[in-house]
């Protein structure tokens, strides 16, 4: 187990970590949180705008992928000996190394924002790791939802859908009810009634033994409302190929980012 954890940048993303490890009882003493500006952090955690001489058992980058080059050199002496656990959308495992060639492992983990609940999917990237390591990074990462080993030529995707996913849906939710708005209800009780309608959606396919396929087929009655809709997001199979254009331009964007990385850091 990581006694010693080290946050590097105190963003959305690595605060909502934070908040998930707290509630799954981590103690807060065990959390030193690196921001050059001074932030509000949870009671117990230790803020430092400096980076302190001790040494860290675990070292979790939660900047952006840009800051790569100048992180690594920042926190170098941070990463001496410890498992460092990359956040960075994008950035893969040999980039990662080459920047923290002193490090002890080198781990992507790709968390999104439920994490402050425990509920997001993590995916996990590693190379070489005994079953101890693994252990000690599956320990660190259950508390902030189901895991999942990912094969480093899928990562992106796996971001795109699981890293990124939140903002779909979101975008999603906000359509559904700008589109009851646009029909005639208040926008007020088009989000509220939209926000109701995808947090008990959401709950019953998880609970149920039915996948969200066959889910939609029992609200459809045939011949009924249900039905006229579906087969507008189903003509020439629009909403699929929208989203598979979605998830495309996501991961695409990864390599791109990877290979800007790998240029800074030549
Ligand atoms: N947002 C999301 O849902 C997800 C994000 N990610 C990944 O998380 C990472 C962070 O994203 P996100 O949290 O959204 O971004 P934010 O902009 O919210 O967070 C970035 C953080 O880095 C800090 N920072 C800036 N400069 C430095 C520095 N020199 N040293 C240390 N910290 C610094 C910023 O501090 P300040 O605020 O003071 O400028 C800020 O707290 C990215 O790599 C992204 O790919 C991965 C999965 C999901
Ligand atoms: O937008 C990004 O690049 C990051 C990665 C996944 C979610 N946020």
């Amino acid at each position: 187990m990581f006694e010693r954890i080290l946050v590097c940048g105190y963003g959305n993303m690595a605060s909502a970590m934070v908040d998930g490890w707290l509630k799954s009882g981590i103690p807060p003493h065990h959390f030193t949180i690196y921001n050059p500006r001074p932030k509000t952090v949870p009671t117990g955690t230790r803020l430092v705008t400096d980076l302190p001489p001790t040494p860290f058992d675990a070292v979790v980058l939660g900047f952006k992928p840009h800051m790569l080059a100048e992180m690594a050199t920042k926190i170098a002496p941070a990463t001496n000996g410890a498992t460092v656990v990359s956040i960075l959308g994008g950035i893969d495992l040999d980039t990662l190394r080459r920047a923290f060639p002193t490090a002890g492992k080198v781990i992507r983990l790709m968390p999104n924002l439920s994490c402050a609940l425990g509920k997001s999917p993590i995916a996990l990237a590693g190379r070489n790791l005994s079953d101890r390591q693994r252990q000690a990074i599956e320990e660190l990462a259950r508390p902030l939802g189901p895991i999942a080993w990912v094969d480093e030529d899928r990562y992106d995707l796996v971001t795109a859908l699981t890293g990124s996913g939140p903002a779909f849906l979101y975008r999603f939710i906000d359509a559904i009810a700008g589109a009851a708005h646009d029909l005639g209800l208040e926008r007020e009780d088009a989000d509220r009634l939209a926000l109701a309608m995808v947090d008990g959606a959401a709950d019953l396919a998880a609970a149920s033994r039915h996948d969200p396929g066959a889910l939609a087929l029992r609200v459809a009655s045939p011949g009924g409302m249900t039905q006229k809709g579906i087969d507008v997001l189903d003509d020439g199979n629009a909403l699929r190929a929208l989203l598979r254009e979605t998830l495309t331009a996501a991961r695409d964007r990864g390599v791109e980012l990877a290979a800007e990385a790998r240029k800074i850091s030549r």
